[in-house]
């Protein structure tokens, strides 16, 4: 398997730079849509097979490996059968969250939580939220899914504005992502998440992968870590689907095939770092 081959200038030094210090290299990656295929039911969602043995053969070859997750960091170790990969951290809830070495830290909810809780099923229920639409209860945040409605753009739309209303009243921010809105705490992205781990490692440069909206504050953190000196490879992971996410293919130095084209992207960089 080959390395990837960036489309721009700056991803083509960024992967210059991690093949030359990989020690100084840090792999983010996003975990539904990136290192798992997109599924009905995100209970159901699993790590593309051969991700995870990558990722245990990359772990000693650089600085450290991170998942920067929406998902609550355990649920993503759990599916991702992350333990499986040595040294590795996940960053869970857009950056609250933090699993490491079997230890997870997870803060207090704020109190607009509950709020949303306690009246989420009601105003599903007076916006007529149609047969398939669910809710994905984090501890820290609250999913509205609509993936399994007959309609799930249409179902999306028609609870984005009664969510929103929700959110501002329970002083929680939105969080749209694929056939979801999150209403999730103000104050961490996974930009703000990435920016700290980046930095606390000191890092020389960074790969992030992504799919969704959740995704470009990532990007958007690589972009600036740039200008601090830190060479930064962004790969956004596009299914092929009506669904990818254009502002993060347009921004991707790379765009690969959904988590087989990630896979793909992990045994090159693993073949490629063994052989030096
Ligand atoms: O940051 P991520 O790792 O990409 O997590 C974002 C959200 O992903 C999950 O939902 C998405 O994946 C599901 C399973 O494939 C799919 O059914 C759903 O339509 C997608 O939106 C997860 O359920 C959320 O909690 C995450 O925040």
């Amino acid at each position: 398997m080959s390395l990837p081959h960036p489309t721009t200038d700056t991803g083509a030094a960024a992967l210059d730079r991690v093949m030359g210090d990989p020690h100084g290299a840090v792999l983010a990656l996003d975990f539904d849509g990136t290192l798992a295929p997109i599924v009905p039911n995100p209970s159901d969602a699993r790590a593309h097979p051969g991700v995870v043995e990558e990722l245990a053969r990359l772990s000693p070859l650089l600085r450290s490996i991170v998942i920067v997750t929406g998902r609550p960091a355990d649920v993503a170790v759990e599916y991702g059968n992350l333990t499986k990969v040595n040294g590795i951290v996940v960053l869970g809830q857009y950056g609250r969250e933090r699993w490491e070495g079997g230890r997870l830290t997870v803060p207090e909810p704020p109190p607009g939580v509950a709020l949303a809780r306690a009246e989420l099923p009601e105003l599903l229920a007076r916006a007529d939220a149609p047969e398939g639409t669910s809710i994905e209860d984090k501890r820290i945040a609250l999913a509205v899914h609509t993936r399994r409605t007959p309609e799930p753009h249409a179902a999306l739309e028609l609870l984005r504005a009664p969510l929103a209303e929700l959110a501002e009243r329970a002083e929680l921010a939105v969080e749209p992502g694929r056939m979801v809105i999150e209403l999730r705490p103000h104050g961490m992205d996974k930009g703000a998440a990435l920016t700290d781990f980046v930095t606390d490692l000191s890092a020389t440069s960074v790969v992030y992968a992504g799919d969704d909206l959740g995704d470009l504050a990532a990007f958007a953190a690589l972009e600036q870590l740039r200008e601090r000196g830190v060479a930064g490879l962004k790969v956004c992971s596009a299914a092929g689907t009506a669904e990818n996410v254009a502002a993060l293919v347009e921004r991707a130095d790379v765009v690969v095939d959904g988590p087989a084209g990630v896979a793909e992207l992990l045994t090159g960089l693993a073949d490629a770092l063994q052989q030096r």
